[in-house]
């Protein structure tokens, strides 16, 4: 039986009268059924009632990308500028989400957003425009920008540490990658600015920004990276083999080979 797998809703107003719906792009949906190799199940931004009955019965969960921003109360920062896209209700999901998640060792991969969600939730902050800082490159893509793969196309190369997740992802599946240059697409105008405590940089962009983190002692799998691998897996292995990880990681937490398990069991006997 396939991985139940959790994909965070956006909460956004739709149709003619911006009635809100929960919604969660197809890209994530797609990985999911393919290189994850797991059943999709979208989850509203339904608050943090939702987690204690939702997260036992998921074998894993993506925290997915999106325009908004997570409120900056979350981490005592500044007023975002006025018009900045803001989802409360998803911040009010996913952040106890991420929390009850990593302490239950449910696998979690954290895209764009869900990385950003994933340093406020264990007490980092976030710049808000980096291409406003000196020294930044601008990591944002026109939204506007219609033609295809120019949105979603490689934007800058990342820096990758010999010792972290990413390195032991690609090379077990005995890809070639060269830790001074991965090609990531880049969507993003926020990025990492203090890095939350229990979180271990792996990979960065020219500029400094943190570009991919894993978690110190997590007790199961939980990877976050600031770009978008769900846009270009069906062609870059690179991208396949991060989903393949997380999507083994899930299916050995469906099988009930939970990190800990064993011991549960014996202890049982
Ligand atoms: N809003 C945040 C996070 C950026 C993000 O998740 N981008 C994805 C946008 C939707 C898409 O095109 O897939 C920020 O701006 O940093």
């Amino acid at each position: 039986m396939r991985a139940m797998v959790g994909i965070s809703c956006c909460n956004k107003p739709f149709g003619l009268f911006g009635t809100p719906n929960h919604a969660a792009s197809d890209s994530y949906v797609r990985c999911t059924l393919g290189p994850v190799g797991g059943v999709p199940v979208l989850l509203p931004a339904a608050g943090e009632a939702l987690v204690p009955d939702i997260l036992p019965r998921l074998d894993g969960l993506i925290l997915t990308g999106s325009r908004s921003n997570v409120h900056p109360d979350h981490y005592e920062g500044p007023a975002h500028a006025e018009g900045t896209p803001e989802d409360p209700l998803r911040d009010a999901t996913t952040l106890p989400l991420i929390r009850a998640a990593i302490a239950s060792g449910l696998p979690l991969l954290a895209i764009c957003r869900g990385f950003q969600e994933l340093n406020v939730a264990l007490g980092g902050s976030l710049d808000q425009r980096i291409q406003d800082l000196p020294g930044r490159l601008d990591h944002s893509t026109p939204s506007d920008q219609k033609l295809p793969k120019v949105r979603t196309g490689k934007a800058h190369a990342v820096r990758v540490a010999t010792d972290g997740m990413l390195a032991r992802i690609w090379s077990q599946a005995a890809l070639p990658w060269r830790p001074e240059g991965v090609a990531v697409n880049s969507l993003h105008n926020q990025g990492i600015q203090r890095l939350a405590p229990r979180l271990v940089p792996e990979a960065w962009a020219p500029d400094g920004t943190i570009e991919a983190v894993h978690v110190a002692d997590a007790p199961g799998f939980v990877l976050g990276v600031q770009w978008h691998p769900e846009y270009d897996w069906e062609e870059d292995a690179l991208s396949r083999a991060l989903f393949e990880a997380f999507g083994a990681a899930a299916a050995a937490w469906a099988e009930g080979r939970r990190p800990g398990s064993e011991a549960r069991r014996l202890a049982a006997a």
